[in-house]
């Protein structure tokens, strides 16, 4: 199964990069084993001026991701919190069903427009503060990684 991190924004060379690369990274070996691939696709920010049409472009583009058929997650301050353990059990069962693809949509500046909301089928939030969309990467690349020594039984995470 496919797990695709979307995010509205670039993240430019630097520490946070480099930390986002790394737990990707160790998702990918981990995950090889379960059938799991994970990859990044950035979008460009919207530059309207509005912010409802900023939301709607950057929406439209992040749908553009999202195949017939995939789930989508997107991360967002208003959603349901998760235990990790119920994170990596929805990924395997997603995977155990057959499902193709998985896209984690984080959003840009404003946050996720309508069009992505409605198509979620569900939508994350790491607490109810705002957290920039940079950490955020972060937050979700390790929690996917997380997530693959959880249903490898790999000792990295203790409950
Ligand atoms: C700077 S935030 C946008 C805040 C925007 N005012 C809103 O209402 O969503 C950028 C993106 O980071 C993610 N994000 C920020 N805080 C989050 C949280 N507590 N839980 C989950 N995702 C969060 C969301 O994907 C959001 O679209």
């Amino acid at each position: 199964m496919q797990i695709t991190i979307a995010a509205v924004g670039r993240l430019k060379a630097g520490p946070e990069r480099e930390l986002f690369d790394r737990y990707i990274e160790r998702a990918g070996q981990t995950g090889r084993a379960l059938g799991l691939s994970v990859r990044l696709r950035e979008l460009g920010e919207s530059r309207a001026q509005r912010a409802d049409e900023r939301m709607a472009q950057e929406a439209a583009a992040l749908l553009e991701l999202v195949p017939d058929g995939a789930r989508l997650l997107a991360l967002d301050e208003r959603g349901e919190t998760m235990t990790s353990d119920a994170f990596a059990g929805w990924l395997g069962r997603e995977r155990d069903g057959g499902q193709r693809e998985i896209v984690l949509a984080i959003g840009g500046a404003d946050g996720h427009g309508a069009a992505v909301r409605s198509r979620a089928d569900r939508l994350l939030a790491f607490g109810a503060m705002t957290w920039p969309h940079q950490l955020v990467r972060i937050l979700l690349a390790e929690q996917v990684y997380r997530a693959t020594t959880i249903l490898s039984g790999h000792p990295y995470h203790r409950a």
